[in-house]
């Protein structure tokens, strides 16, 4: 039920183009590593994909998040290092057949892309009972990764490529940017315009991990469920649209 104070939304229905543009960023968005251009980004751009952050879904409405922006060579060199003497540590946890392909990939586009940013989850925020997060603790930082995925969409819409960088221990993170001790860093993100989009992930591209079939990954009713006539339409629907985007 609405509350007085609350409309509803004049222009319900998305055009086929709209909808389209949607499904478009969702499928052509890419994690960027290696492709980042030096240009800059208008304020207006940047603003934009902030706001698209900003109005992520959260547990309670709690929006948990703060953005801290870098753009500071001196701190991006800080994180670099970070990120570098983590990345020496994963090599050696990934077994010798394939520490040499992990030793070729790109894993960050710290230094090269105009911004960085870090999204981080304040835990107390609104106190400490969450309407949502009452039984799932985790559920706040969910919706700090909600967040991410908004940004993420819409910057490829505005051409921006994003990379998530995650092989960082937090503790440096933390004090390469000032981050409380308090708040959660969730996402180190290199944020700037790129050269080119590849049509696929990079991992997949080189080999590391295939696409799973989403057909395998669907379960019915139960986790061992059979499937009935109706899920079995649906499967061979979900089947024939995975293989035309491959
Ligand atoms: C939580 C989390 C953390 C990371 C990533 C993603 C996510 C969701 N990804 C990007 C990841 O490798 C990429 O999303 C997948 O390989 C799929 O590729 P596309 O994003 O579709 O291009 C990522 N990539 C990278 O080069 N270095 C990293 O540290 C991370 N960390």
């Amino acid at each position: 039920m609405s509350s007085p104070s609350q409309s509803i939304q004049a222009d319900p229905q998305f055009s086929a183009e709209e909808r389209a543009a949607v499904y478009r960023a969702i499928h052509t968005r890419r994690d960027v590593r290696g492709q980042f251009l030096p240009d800059p980004i208008p304020d207006e751009v940047l603003a934009r994909v902030l706001n698209a952050a900003h109005h992520a879904p959260s547990v309670g409405f709690m929006q948990p998040w703060d953005f801290v922006l870098v753009r500071s060579p001196e701190v991006k060199q800080q994180v670099h290092q970070a990120f570098a003497a983590a990345h020496a540590e994963a090599e050696l946890m990934f077994e010798e057949g394939k520490r040499a392909t992990y030793r070729k990939l790109k894993l960050e586009g710290i230094l090269e892309a105009p911004v960085n940013l870090c999204i981080t989850c304040d835990r107390r925020r609104n106190g400490p009972v969450v309407i949502g997060r009452t039984h799932i603790a985790a559920m706040d930082l969910y919706s700090s990764v909600c967040a991410v995925q908004n940004l993420w969409l819409a910057a490829r819409a505005e051409g921006l490529g994003v990379g998530w960088v995650s092989i960082l221990h937090q503790q440096a993170l933390r004090e390469a940017l000032g981050i409380p001790r308090d708040i959660i860093p969730v996402a180190y993100l290199c944020i700037g315009y790129v050269s080119h989009f590849y049509d696929r992930p990079e991992l997949e591209a080189a080999g590391w991990l295939p696409r799973l079939a989403l057909g395998e990954l669907l379960h019915f009713d139960r986790w061992q469920g059979a499937a009935d006539a109706a899920s079995a339409a649906l499967l061979a629907r979900v089947d024939a649209t995975g293989a035309a985007r491959s």
